[in-house]
């Protein structure tokens, strides 16, 4: 039985899950020195937020398939090293956005009110009314650094509440930001017009101190700021000068630079500032929707099925991956025969999809066909997640083009690849039953079953020279189960390609390379 490591708190709905099919330890809170000692042991991590998923964790690791993030972000995961070991990285892209989403209007309203510490006022045997005059978030600006999932929730919220709003996010379109009713701007408009700003972007190169000593001198002197996205967006030590000298009007942090939150002067701030400890997902509902997620992706990684959201693999919609899986299947095949009659150390793939699988949903075919490409090389260390990345490691250039109007098959695939032995093409379709189909070798046209031997030769079309090759292959006790010739003018040149039986024995492509008429010959196993 697998052997699942719950590393965080998860909702228990999560390991009901994935009890079902693997042993499952619960061991929270444990050191890094500990995770490595011990993932060697195991199949698959389920994690929140705590546990940092290092580069040495992933290469201590032999057997992980999968690593679960009961959450979004997946910056606590070396997701680099995790491909690089062929790991699949999933998450759970929805599962807390509502209650993110509902943090960030909470913390907005609390600094609105100074709710925290008036509560704190009241439990303390106070009643003081006039510190704790607030301000309405009605007919105010709110500035959203990010509309994504959590962004755009928080914009249908704010709008309820009659807010106006602006938006910052290079990756969405106006169109889009119009229907949420945001007016996109650049981020200078934002920090200069908003009177309230929050943030919901990834933490990334280019978002790390977005805010800082700049942006907050151009922010209004009444602005106050909202992160519940990212510890690091916010540069702290900039932030808290700010609110010392008054520049700003109050900050609500749920995330923070270091986590846990240790030694931090913020701790020391009035009312201008509220801090929460990570709660943003820390809502009944989203941990049973994340457990729930992330539980069943890794039930289905241990059975060998497809995950719904790896961060690490293309991403497909169930319905959509069903329809390309004998797809993959045939790009894996192709990859695979293309390679060896490119005799290996590829230089060059062309990947041509055609018919229906030109559409944008098929990018797992590429890989499917890379994967196919590498399989000799690197046997079953190439997988769905580093096949991409071990093709870029090797320098080989990867051309993918699409033509909708090749109509021979409802879809087709073609793939060219240069090597040692030149550039060789195999195009290949699916029949009604799935049943795949080689259509032609080097553009010459064929209708071959692949088997797992085959032989492929470059001949002259003349008469005698497929007896010959019969001949020769009976006398080293080969049996042919299928033959086809393929040709473009009477002839001319021409391929054969034969399904044999029996793996050829060493020395005989050398005889069939001495017949007369034969220009090439190449074996492909499968
Ligand atoms: N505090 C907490 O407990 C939680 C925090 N989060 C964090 O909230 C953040 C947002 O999550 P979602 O909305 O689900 O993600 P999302 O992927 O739906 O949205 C992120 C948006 O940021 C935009 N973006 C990326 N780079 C940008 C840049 N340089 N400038 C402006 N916009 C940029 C993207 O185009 C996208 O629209 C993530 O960092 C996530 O980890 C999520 C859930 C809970
Ligand atoms: O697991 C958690 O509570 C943190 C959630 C979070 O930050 C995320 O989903 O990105």
């Amino acid at each position: 039985m697998p052997k699942v490591l719950v590393s965080d708190p998860i909702d228990q709905v999560g390991i009901d899950i994935l009890s079902q099919v693997a042993q499952v330890d619960v061991k929270t809170g444990l050191p890094a020195e500990e995770l490595i000692k011990i993932v060697p042991e195991y199949d698959a991590m389920m994690i929140r937020s705590e546990t940092k998923v290092t580069k040495e964790i992933i290469e201590a690791a032999t057997q992980l398939k999968i690593i679960g993030r009961a959450g979004v972000g997946v910056d606590n995961v070396d997701v680099p090293a995790a491909t690089r070991k062929g790991i699949v990285v999933v998450n759970s892209p929805e599962g807390n956005t509502i209650a993110a989403a509902e943090h960030a209007l909470a913390m907005m309203l609390s600094l609105s009110r100074h709710i925290p510490e008036a509560n704190q006022s009241v439990k303390n045997n106070k009643w003081d009314r006039k510190r704790f005059v607030g301000t309405e978030v009605y007919k105010k600006t709110l500035g959203i650094v990010g509309l994504g999932k959590i962004g755009s929730h928080v914009a249908a919220v704010a709008k309820a509440m009659g807010m106006k709003l602006l938006a910052y996010d290079p990756f969405i379109s106006i169109e889009r930001a119009d229907q949420i009713g945001c007016r996109l701007v650049d981020l200078d408009i934002l920090f200069r017009e908003a009177d309230y700003i929050t943030l919901h972007i990834p933490k990334t190169p280019e978002t790390t101190h977005i805010i800082g000593t700049e942006s907050i001198a151009k922010m209004k002197p009444t602005a106050r700021i909202i992160n519940c996205a990212r510890g690091g967006i916010i540069d702290e030590i900039a932030l808290l000068q700010a609110l010392r000298e008054g520049k700003i009007a109050g900050a609500a942090l749920d995330v923070f630079e270091k986590e846990p939150l240790g030694e931090s002067e913020l701790r020391s701030l009035g009312k201008e500032v509220i801090l929460t400890p990570h709660l943003g997902a820390s809502t009944a509902e989203a941990q049973v929707n994340v457990a729930v997620d992330v539980a069943e992706q890794i039930r289905d990684v241990l059975l060998g099925l497809p995950a719904r959201s790896a961060v690490n693999i293309p991403g497909l919609h169930p319905d959509a991956l069903q329809t390309l899986r004998p797809y993959l299947q045939l790009a894996e095949t192709l990859g695979n025969m293309v390679g060896q009659l490119a005799g290996g150390r590829v230089e060059s793939l062309n990947i041509r999809l055609q018919g229906d699988l030109a559409n944008n949903q098929s990018q797992p075919v590429v890989v499917a066909a890379l994967k196919g490409l590498l399989s000799q090389a690197l046997r079953e260390r190439v997988n769905y997640v580093n096949a991409s990345i071990e093709a870029k490691e090797r320098g080989i250039h990867v051309i993918e083009t699409r033509d909708a109007d090749v109509r021979d098959y409802s879809g087709s695939l073609q793939l060219s690849a240069k090597g040692a032995l030149g550039e060789h093409s195999v195009t290949g379709a699916l029949l009604g039953d799935n049943e795949i189909r080689i259509t032609s070798v080097d553009e010459f046209p064929v209708n071959v079953d692949p088997t797992q031997h085959m032989l492929f030769t470059l001949h002259r079309d003349m008469p005698g020279i497929i007896g010959r090759i019969g001949s020769l292959l009976g006398s080293f006790n080969v049996n042919i189960a299928s033959m086809q010739v393929g040709r473009k003018i009477v002839r001319g040149d021409a391929v054969m390609v034969l399904s044999l039986d029996d793996p050829l024995p060493d020395g005989i492509l050398a005889e069939i390379i001495k017949v007369p008429g034969i220009k090439d010959a190449y074996t492909v196993t499968l």
